[in-house]
């Protein structure tokens, strides 16, 4: 589907320009409340998904307002090469092209699912085809609920509902604010499909507020972490995830996200291989053998090895610090089954005295490995060095 098809234009100074990507939304803003100061300035890319990760009180739904015109602060707003604020205006929001779709659904009680749509319909910014309908209601698997009234919806439905209308405005912009936190674990699980779907489907770029680790490893494609209201990392998540200092790698949970393709199925032992080159045939930058997702119980159809279509199908898999151990020697008495020849790039102590995470380089994939620091001295890790890095466990998300 491509409901608004983006104009591309280069706007960003030098300094803040997103690695790779065209940033279509420069964000300068300067705003201070009693004892909190928003001071940011950024660019974000044009296309995909932007999180602003942080902590509780770290000023995203702050800076989500402030682009969005619900929040007075000093600054400059360029999107898409159209200025929405600078120091001698502020576009009203009603004439800023974009949706928001905050944490509670905040449908009209009184409108059925469908009711609801229609309203958004009745004010989008241009014709809506009832195709657009057709596909929103779709790729969002609403169409059961439009006879429906919000009570009678469940929270996860009630929210597609929710971001079905905030598209049909026809947005150019999306933007998100912790649109998962009201729903329980289970109707989060439900939903993330859904939300990924519209990444992969949507040509509008989405800023998503979240303080979720593990919303930013399915959805992110760019990251801003915020933290007492100062930008402290920003970039591509392969980027702000392989950053010794990123919030995110502080503890248990520091692991990478990489993006590869199913390149090989091992029907024999149920295993696939996840390749993180471009090129098929190119196994320099990694790719490594995990258990075949088709295999499990409650395995999607789209990954089933029944309809033959998996094989090249990108996929995102998380790689816990933890589960990477380093050796100077590759080994193959030993159950882990991905060994991969890599650099060290750098170390720093770990969120414990008694340990340290290790970045190394495999082609040009990058993972982090946590381990005690005595095994650091005693392995005589420096940059540069070249060693084997064994992966222990990966999951595909
Ligand atoms: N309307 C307001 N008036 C005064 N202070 C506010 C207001 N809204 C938020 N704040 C304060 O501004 C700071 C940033 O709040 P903000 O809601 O942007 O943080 P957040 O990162 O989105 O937090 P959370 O994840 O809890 O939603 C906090 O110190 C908060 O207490």
């Amino acid at each position: 589907m491509n409901m608004n098809p983006l104009k591309k234009t280069t706007l960003a100074t030098a300094s803040r320009q997103p690695q790779g990507e065209h940033p279509e939304l420069l964000v300068r803003c300067y705003l201070q409340r009693p004892g909190f100061t928003l001071d940011v300035d950024l660019a974000l890319p044009g296309r995909g998904v932007s999180v602003l990760f942080g902590h509780s009180g770290s000023g995203k739904t702050t800076l989500l307002r402030y682009i969005a015109g619900l929040e007075r602060a000093s600054g400059e707003l360029v999107f898409q090469g159209q200025c929405w604020q600078d120091k001698h205006r502020s576009v009203p929001t009603w004439q800023r092209a974009l949706a928001y779709v905050f944490q509670e659904s905040s449908l009209f009680d009184h409108l059925t699912a469908a009711g609801n749509l229609q309203f958004a319909i009745q004010r989008a910014r241009g014709p809506v085809e009832a195709d657009d309908l057709e596909q929103v209601t779709e790729l969002l698997g609403i169409q059961h609920t439009l006879k429906r009234y919000p009570h009678q919806l469940s929270g996860g439905e009630r929210q597609r509902v929710a971001i079905a209308r905030a598209l049909l405005s026809k947005p150019r912009l999306l933007l998100m604010d912790e649109p998962l936190a009201s729903l329980d674990e289970q109707r989060k699980q439900e939903i993330l499909p859904w939300l990924e779907r519209l990444k992969t489907h949507l040509d509008v770029p989405i800023v998503y507020v979240t303080h979720s680790p593990a919303e930013v490893a399915r959805l992110a494609d760019y990251l801003v972490a915020l933290k007492d209201g100062l930008v402290v990392a920003s970039g591509t998540l392969n980027d702000t995830l392989t950053r010794l200092d990123f919030p995110l790698q502080q503890g248990e949970d520091a692991s990478v996200v990489l993006q590869g393709h199913i390149r090989e199925r091992d029907s024999h032992w149920q295993l696939v291989r996840i390749g993180f080159a471009n090129q098929p045939q190119d196994e320099d930058d990694g790719s490594i053998w995990i258990s075949d997702p088709a295999c499990r119980k409650d395995a999607p159809d789209s990954l089933s090895n029944r309809t033959g279509n998996a094989i090249d199908q990108p996929v995102r898999v998380r790689i816990l610090a933890r589960d990477v151990s380093l050796s100077l020697n590759r080994h193959d008495d030993t159950s882990i089954v991905n060994a991969l020849s890599c650099t060290v790039e750098a170390l720093s102590n770990g969120d414990h005295d008694a340990l340290a995470l290790v970045r190394v380089k495999v082609g040009e994939t990058r993972l982090l490995s946590r381990m005690t620091r005595r095994s650091v001295v005693h392995l005589g890790l420096t940059p540069g060095q070249i060693l084997w890095a064994q992966v222990k466990s990966a999951a595909l998300l």
